[in-house]
């Protein structure tokens, strides 16, 4: 999709990740709002942002995703692009993650359909949920998070096979990066298992904002790729996946399920 013009919605923008989309898009000529909890990083993004692309094409607002009411509240003009990013990674507090990284983010899919559905009066548009490597993947390190990453390639690629979505309109994506350097990395005692395992373990592979906020970009502007998995790897960029199984074992004998 040519994003210049469009309107997109976007969570988890301040910082991170989610910070690198909103300017990329906005490099590119859409109007973003983006919202995150985190109301003075917002702000000071938002400014920064509305000095360089106009304050008419940027726009923060405080938004906890987890409050479905305060979520429903966020209108800037028409969405044709949803961008379902915010995220934690806190094995402690297990439930609030489950209700950030796969609650809130059903939630605003859903929102985003009744919204774009063509069948309905809206204009089309594409979801994009930012995912993880964790949600094809086994990773012992964080067995929720994981499980919330997994929810996620289900309910998006779901969606996507819904043999009515084209006369709705709408495509469905899952941005599914391996680690990335943000602060989702910076993490206390608990908050995962053998974290500094972890770290070890994808140290070599690990990915920094840009690379992952350029392979978003592909992603968007892509027409054709039925894949609705893109997993984005160190020195690779973005690829179209197919999702498999592995063994316990980890890489051997994968299948190829879809
Ligand atoms: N950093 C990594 O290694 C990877 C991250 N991801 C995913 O990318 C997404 C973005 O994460 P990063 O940029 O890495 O982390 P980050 O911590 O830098 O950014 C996440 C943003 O989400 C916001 N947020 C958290 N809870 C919220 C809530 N309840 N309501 C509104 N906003 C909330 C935070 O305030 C923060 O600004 C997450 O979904 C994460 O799971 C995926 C693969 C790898
Ligand atoms: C503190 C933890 C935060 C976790 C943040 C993430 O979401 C990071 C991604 C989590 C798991 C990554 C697994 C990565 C596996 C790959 O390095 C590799 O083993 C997969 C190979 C893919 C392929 O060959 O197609």
């Amino acid at each position: 999709m040519d994003v210049s013009g469009k309107g997109v919605f976007l969570t988890g923008g301040a910082r991170g990740i989610g910070r690198g989309m909103t300017e990329a898009l906005l490099a590119k000529g859409a109007k973003v709002l983006f919202c995150d909890l985190i109301a003075d990083l917002g702000k000071a993004a938002e400014a920064d942002l509305q000095k360089q692309y106009g304050a008419d094409n940027v726009v923060f607002r405080q938004c906890d995703v987890t409050d479905g009411d305060q979520l429903k509240g966020e209108k800037f003009g028409a969405v044709d692009i949803c961008v379902n990013n915010a995220g934690i990674m806190d094995e402690r507090v297990w439930e609030k993650m489950l209700a950030i990284n796969t609650t809130a983010q059903i939630r605003g899919s859903q929102l985003a359909l009744d919204h774009m559905r063509r069948d309905r009066g809206g204009r089309g548009g594409l979801i994009i949920n930012t995912v993880s490597l964790a949600g094809v993947f086994p990773s012992y390190f964080f067995p929720v998070y994981n499980a919330s990453k997994h929810a996620m390639i289900g309910y998006t690629t779901s969606w996507a096979k819904n043999p009515k979505m084209g006369e709705m309109g709408v495509k469905w994506r899952c941005l599914c990066p391996n680690a990335v350097n943000t602060n989702l990395l910076v993490f206390e005692e608990n908050q995962v298992y053998d974290g500094d395992k972890f770290l070890e373990w994808i140290k070599p592979r690990m990915l920094e904002p840009e690379e992952v906020v350029e392979a978003f970009m592909k992603l968007i502007q892509e027409e054709e790729g039925d894949g609705v998995i893109y997993g984005v790897f160190k020195g690779l960029g973005g690829v179209f996946k197919k999702r498999r199984l592995v063994d316990a074992d980890g890489e051997s004998n994968p299948i190829v399920v879809d």
